[in-house]
């Protein structure tokens, strides 16, 4: 007669799965907590302890880890020597294993949890017992996704036949399963002692979608979510409509984010390329939106449009009269939705970005390796501001300096941003020189360069962007300091009534 394990930490879908094996002839050995739900619901099944004859013990931290149990899971059927063995010792085979495993992950999500209640989530006998039957895999039928049950029930009430392409695979899942397990648990347990850049890292991520190809459609891609959801990030967002999001789309939409984050005030942001072409903020979100849109009519074609307020009608309406890759808001009224579903294309994701924080690891891979640092989540304070000239900035060059500031830490480096009233006139983006980048922006502000305000994400190795941009017409410049060349920068602004503000924080951006 076969045998089955079945040692569950969630019961759901187990009846009619243990029903099955009953109705199949397979004899079902359960745990405690298993054991029950099954006596319950009327399937016969025979107790762990019975077949260990040792009693489950230590608040459930020992029941399986038993050779009689092992051994069943362990022994190559083809092998003689350790049919002997089994046979010496009396030891029955285990031919299917059903296991899910203590909520590690769920328990940790509870930022108050306890280091010892999160301990006693660790499972020990339960990846044991996957692994055994999963090394096994020539000879044992190993189930750890609840996802496979139906697969299972399928396969029990027909032939109850796997063929050992698919035994592997099962057990490539339960190897795939257990590693992201363990994973959760080094990292949880690394924070809490403290450990820096540890001598290695795994980090562990689930499949949120396919994805139809990458960057570019000869390459394959799939977006993983960090383990369990996020609030506040693309994998919790609701799509209300329109295609599929691509690759480029997700991550041009999370730059948006990213940079919208930044902001309490109603705003909107259009993001091109991982790089904002426009950010406007304003007492409405339509209002906010006209001012992102006015900042670069053009570049806008086809962009990502993130707004942290609900999108209304007045809103959906300007919205429509552009061709747009996405539009992200938190909610959208009821008319919003449906003017927008007049273009059926565009993606429509709610996402409340309020949950979103700057925090975590930021991970960047090259070729044969992985870059791991923090989010730059360094936030500029009353005490990093420092006028340097002698022309101290009005009330207004302020608002938009550091209005500026915020968004140059969000555009590709060398990054210059020019902004007025509470939105940006020009981005330079992505410039192999800084005085390259300030052209950009000030071509593109035309003659709103006048009276604006310029933003560097890093300082002016020379004073030759203080030149371009005093030219134009700008009033006050925001930027970090400390090149050596600093005086020089000090000097040609007060030759010109500039106010310069250093930060003292670099905000580069690859
Ligand atoms: N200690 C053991 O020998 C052991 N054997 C199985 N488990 C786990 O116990 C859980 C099921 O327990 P129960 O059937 O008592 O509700 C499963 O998540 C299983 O992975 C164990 N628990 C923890 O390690």
């Amino acid at each position: 007669m076969s045998r089955a394990l079945i040692s569950v930490s969630d019961k759901e879908g187990i009846i009619p799965l243990a029903q099955a094996f009953v109705a199949r002839g397979v004899e079902v050995v359960s745990t405690g907590g298993t054991y029950r739900t099954l006596t319950a619901a009327g399937v016969p099944v025979t107790e762990v302890a019975e077949v260990t004859a040792f009693p489950e013990m230590m608040d459930g931290r020992v029941k399986t880890l038993h050779p009689m149990i092992h051994g069943g899971l362990l022994a190559l059927r083809d092998e003689p020597s350790h049919m002997e063995a089994a046979r010496e010792h009396q030891i029955g085979m285990i031919d299917y294993v059903i296991v899910n495993l203590y909520p590690f992950a769920k328990t940790i999500e509870n930022p108050n949890v306890h280091l010892a209640e999160a301990v006693e989530q660790i499972d020990i006998g339960g990846p044991s017992m996957l692994r055994a039957a999963a090394k096994n895999y020539r000879f044992v039928v190993t189930v750890v996704d609840p996802a496979d049950y139906g697969l299972l029930i399928e396969r029990l009430a027909t032939d109850a036949v796997f063929a050992e392409e698919e035994r592997f695979a099962l057990a490539a899942k339960v190897f795939r399963h257990t590693a992201a397990y363990d994973a959760r648990i080094a990292q949880y347990l690394t924070e809490k002692a403290g450990v820096s850049n540890p001598e290695s890292v795994t980090f562990s991520y689930e499949l949120q979608q396919p994805l139809r190809y990458g960057e570019n459609p000869h390459q394959q891609a799939a977006f993983y979510r960090a383990s369990g959801v996020l609030a506040g990030s693309l994998a919790s967002a609701k799509q209300r409509q329109g295609k599929e999001l691509s690759f480029n789309n997700i991550q041009d939409a999370g730059a948006a984010l990213d940079l919208l984050t930044e902001f309490d005030q109603p705003t909107v942001v259009a993001v091109k390329h991982m790089n904002p072409c426009g950010v406007g903020t304003g007492v409405t979100a339509a209002e906010a939106f006209a001012r992102a849109y006015e900042a670069d009519p053009v570049s806008i074609f086809g962009g990502i449009v993130a707004c942290n307020r609900e999108v209304d009608e007045a809103t959906a309406s300007q919205l429509v009269e552009l061709f747009l890759e996405i539009v992200i808001a938190p909610t959208f009224t009821s008319g919003a939705l449906e003017i927008l579903a007049k273009k059926k294309n565009v993606r429509v994701l709610e996402l409340d970005m309020a949950e979103r924080k700057n925090e975590g690891v930021d991970l960047r891979a090259v070729y044969g390796g992985l870059l791991v640092q923090d989010r730059d989540a360094r936030a500029l304070t009353d005490a990093d501001l420092r006028v340097v000239t002698a022309r101290q900035p009005s009330e207004e060059e302020w608002a938009d300096l550091l209005f500026a500031w915020k968004i140059v830490k969000h555009v590709k480096s060398n990054a210059i941003v020019l902004a007025k009233d509470a939105q940006t006139v020009g981005v330079g983006a992505g410039q192999m020189n800084r005085v390259g980048a300030a052209r950009i922006a000030i071509e593109q502000a035309g003659e709103r360069a006048v009276g604006a305000v310029l933003a560097s994400d890093a300082f002016f190795p020379m004073p030759d962007t203080v030149e371009v941009a005093a030219r134009a017409g700008v009033r006050a410049i925001i930027q970090p300091g400390g090149s050596i060349k600093d005086q020089a920068s000090i000097d040609l602004a007060n030759e010109r009534g500039i106010a310069m503000v250093f930060t003292g924080i670099r905000h580069f951006r690859h």
